[in-house]
């Protein structure tokens, strides 16, 4: 079913082709994310006048922030070739050597899901990223030996949804850490302007605001919600976005105000009305919904916490006060319980 929402961050057939459009390729081009873009910046034009390549960049973030936008920005700002791999794609070492002695110096190698690395070609990336230098195996039974080849300097630029998720080893060897944050309204309205503009759809700009707000904080959902409103707009309208138009066709595919669409109210509903607000454990959550947990951890629930519906604790997930009035239910009163402790809202682990 999760491939069916229209809101949902993962990436869906008829996007690709659009996507490539509109997709920011240089630094100027990629809008909010002000931290991550002032530091990347200076270290990209650090690395320029040096002559050498850029010191290794993990990027972690929910889906459809920007991770593998960025990475190419990053390359194209330091002018030197991509190339992209994830971390199941990479079976054996040699997949991984293979890749690695093809490169020239100062290319990036990007690493989607570097989380999912299989620990052999792990070992095999600690020396290259450290010593730029590679161990491999040649021949085979006694007569098998090893030998040292080394790579040109190169940088490499891993993305993940699950920061958590990475051993200690592999993530002490990034000298550069960026973690993207969810977009504010503005942002996304500044980005649903920009994609209109490429695509010829004319969006006035309350329309586009009322698109930003109901985008979740993320980029992929704001192009591709444009995209839909554009259509009800050619279809029930004069093709002009207005804030209407915009409303209209967002209500009919029921994403509403806040940008929930049927998972999230559901997700909330379920907490509420099956486990009393919780806390519930996530795997009771995933049988409950008939979802998968990986599904709710990184798709679903990194915006409701961070918007402050859902509270994720030692003890599960909570639907905080703010959760039961969206729903327009009363909160219980709530004593603080020893769990309570350890609340974090935290996206990542
Ligand atoms: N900062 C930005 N400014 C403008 N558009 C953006 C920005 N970041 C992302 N986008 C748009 O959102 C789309 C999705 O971004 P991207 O594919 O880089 O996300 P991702 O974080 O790699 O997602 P996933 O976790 O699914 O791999 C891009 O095609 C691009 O059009
Ligand atoms: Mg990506």
């Amino acid at each position: 079913m999760t491939e069916h929402r229209i809101i949902t961050a993962a990436t869906q057939l008829d996007d690709e082709a659009l996507e490539a459009s509109i997709r920011p390729r240089r630094l100027a081009e990629y809008l909010g994310q002000q931290a991550v873009r002032e530091q990347m910046s200076i270290y990209i034009e650090a690395a320029k006048r040096r002559g050498g390549a850029l010191d290794h960049v993990l990027i972690f973030g929910p889906p459809g922030l920007g991770k593998t936008t960025l990475s190419h920005v990053i390359a194209n700002e330091l002018g030197v070739n991509v190339r992209s791999t994830s971390g199941p794609v990479l079976e054996r070492a040699g997949d991984l050597a293979a890749l690695l002695t093809n490169l020239e110096a100062r290319d990036v190698l990007f690493v989607d899901e570097i989380h999912r690395l299989s620990p052999v070609v792990e070992e095999v990336l600690y020396p290259a990223m450290e010593d730029f230098q590679i161990d491999i195996m040649i021949g085979e039974g006694p007569a098998a030996r090893s030998i040292k080849l080394d790579l040109p300097p190169f940088t490499l630029i891993g993305a993940t949804t699950r920061a958590g998720m990475l051993t200690a080893p592999l993530r002490d060897r990034f000298g550069i850490v960026q973690r993207l944050e969810f977009y504010t309204p503005d942002e996304l309205t500044e980005i649903v302007r920009r994609a209109a503009r490429i695509l010829g759809i004319s969006c006035e700009l309350e329309g586009a605001q009322e698109i930003a707000r109901r985008s979740r904080g993320t980029p992929r959902i704001a192009n591709r919600l444009l995209r839909r409103v554009r259509d009800y707009a050619e279809v029930r309208a004069d093709g002009q976005i207005t804030r209407a138009v915009a409303q209209a066709a967002m209500d009919m595919v029921k994403v509403d105000a806040q940008g929930f669409d049927e998972l999230d109210r559901r997700l909330l509903t379920v907490i509420i009305e099956n486990f009393d607000g919780g806390p519930v454990g996530v795997e009771s959550l995933a049988a409950a919904l008939s979802e998968d947990r990986g599904t709710l951890e990184d798709v679903v629930e990194p915006y409701l916490i961070q918007q402050g519906y859902l509270v994720r604790s030692a003890r599960g997930r909570m639907a905080s006060a703010k959760g039961w009035r969206h729903l327009g239910l009363t909160p219980p009163p709530r004593q603080t319980q020893p769990g309570d402790l350890f609340t974090d809202g935290s996206i990542d682990g």
